[in-house]
């Protein structure tokens, strides 16, 4: 399939789900079924467009001037993957099924730029409702903040120190078939900046990496994990011999990255309200070689928590939120966002805070980490909490970072109340809050 095709069929599948309201990721599988021709390539491109499209759809409207599927592909692919107005132009000619030539207001459009004109929420592509929570932690910067949550994310990966070393794993993702070599010559996979654990694949267009047919990810020594994830685990002072509860443990990335940490030394426990997101986690908990971790399946009959109450170092909070802090990763996600969610979200945020604070002991650490960028469910969440457990103080940041080895890191940090945000921009991670909360003794 030459471009202009490919651009007609991420044009057909945004249609489809406009149309039926469908989850994109699902009617690009289905595309990908009833047109067996296309190569893998193919599909890589088209997945690439039709997020692009949704990744930079109201930027892309205001400068299109016309707000549908076509719209957003032209836009996604004039100002999102910097394809030139003259290529687009011909890809029209290219074959049959190349979409239908540009229009007079589309070559003007695609010819200039009138993003400057457009509110912060355009130029930053996220929902105008939420451009107040925006400001109260961006200010100015917001519509710059924005612009990196909608760019593509690179795949971060973190090393598991219980089964291997960062140089080897990097040396054999760098000498695999499966990661092709960039166009521009530039490295395939580079050392994360921040995380001691952490390799980065950079984001290239069309490609995709198979990490999990990677020999050294089945044999343990790797799991897919954004850097920032990796940090909040950093940054909790989870040390070797602690009593750690990981509350809202879900498939077990945070629970595996503390395990690692705790280099199979005193007791981790991890627990979720849903059972069945647990279920994934006891595969991972064997392939990565931890065995100090139990899990703590929730039944209806049984509190299956009581034995743990005061007896925690640490409690770890992954507290189920509005993901807005991984838009880059799901762009569809925020245009699905609404304001009766984000209300939701935060009174089961009390809850999980709830469940986890009596756990830790006098003088253990309650750590509370969401992967949004919004005060609401940050600080709020935690000013909420302060405000009925004064037993427990917000810890200053810059000293959680020192312990860490991380200092250098916290100047490119957003403050946010007691906490730290790191977002897209500021840390070239996903957008993670951070806040950790003392038991006074
Ligand atoms: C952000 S996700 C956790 C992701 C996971 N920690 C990881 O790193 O892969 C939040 C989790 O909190 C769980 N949850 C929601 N409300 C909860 C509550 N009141 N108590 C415990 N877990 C809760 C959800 O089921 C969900 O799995």
């Amino acid at each position: 399939m030459r471009s202009g095709a490919r651009a007609q069929a991420a044009i057909n599948i945004l249609s489809e789900v406009e149309a039926r309201k469908r989850p994109p990721a699902d009617v690009l599988k289905d595309w990908g079924l009833s047109h067996r021709f296309a190569g893998s390539g193919d599909r890589a491109h088209i997945g690439d467009l039709v997020f692009g499209a949704l990744r930079w759809k109201a930027s892309s409207a205001h400068r299109m001037g016309m707000d549908d599927p076509r719209a957003w592909v032209l836009g996604a692919l004039r100002w999102g993957f910097g394809v030139d107005a003259t290529s687009l132009e011909q890809h029209a000619y290219e074959e049959t099924h190349a979409y239908a030539p540009l229009t007079e207001a589309e070559r003007t459009a695609l010819a200039g730029d009138n993003l400057a004109s457009a509110t912060e929420a355009v130029r930053g592509d996220y929902p105008a409702w939420l451009d107040a929570s925006m400001a109260r932690i961006f200010g100015a910067a917001r519509a710059e903040e924005g612009a990196a949550m909608a760019a593509p994310a690179p795949i971060d990966l973190r090393v598991n120190r219980l089964k291997a070393q960062r140089p080897s794993v990097l040396d054999a993702l760098l000498a695999s078939t499966q990661l092709k070599p960039r166009p521009d010559g530039s490295p395939a996979a580079f050392l994360t900046p921040w995380s001691p654990d952490g390799i980065r694949i950079p984001w290239s267009q069309g490609r995709s990496f198979p990490w999990a047919k990677e020999e050294s990810f089945v044999k343990g020594g790797f799991e897919v994990q954004d850097e920032g994830s990796q940090l909040t685990a950093l940054l909790a002072g989870v040390r070797p011999g602690m009593q750690v509860a990981d509350v809202c443990a879900g498939g077990g990335g945070k629970t595996l990255a503390l395990a690692a940490l705790m280099e199979n030394k005193g007791q981790l426990y991890a627990y979720d309200v849903d059972s069945r997101r647990l279920a994934n986690s006891h595969e991972r908990i064997e392939r990565a070689g931890v065995r100090n971790c139990q899990v703590r399946t929730p039944r209806r009959d049984q509190d299956v928590l009581s034995d743990l109450i005061g007896q925690m170092d640490l409690v770890f909070v992954d507290a189920p939120c509005s993901g807005s802090g991984t838009w880059r990763r799901a762009p569809d996600s925020k245009w699905r966002l609404r304001p009766a969610v984000l209300d939701k979200r935060q009174v089961e945020q009390a809850q999980a805070l709830a469940l986890g604070a009596p756990l830790v002991r006098p003088g253990g650490r309650l750590v509370y980490v969401t992967c949004s960028v919004l005060p609401e469910e940050n600080e709020d969440s935690v000013a909420r909490f302060l405000a009925q457990e004064p037993g427990f103080e917000a810890l200053n940041p810059r000293q959680l970072a020192g312990e860490a080895g991380l200092s250098a890191m916290l100047p490119h940090c957003h403050k946010a109340g007691p906490g730290l945000q790191m977002t897209p921009l500021a840390t070239g991670t996903d957008g993670f809050f951070f806040c950790v909360l003392e038991r006074r003794a």
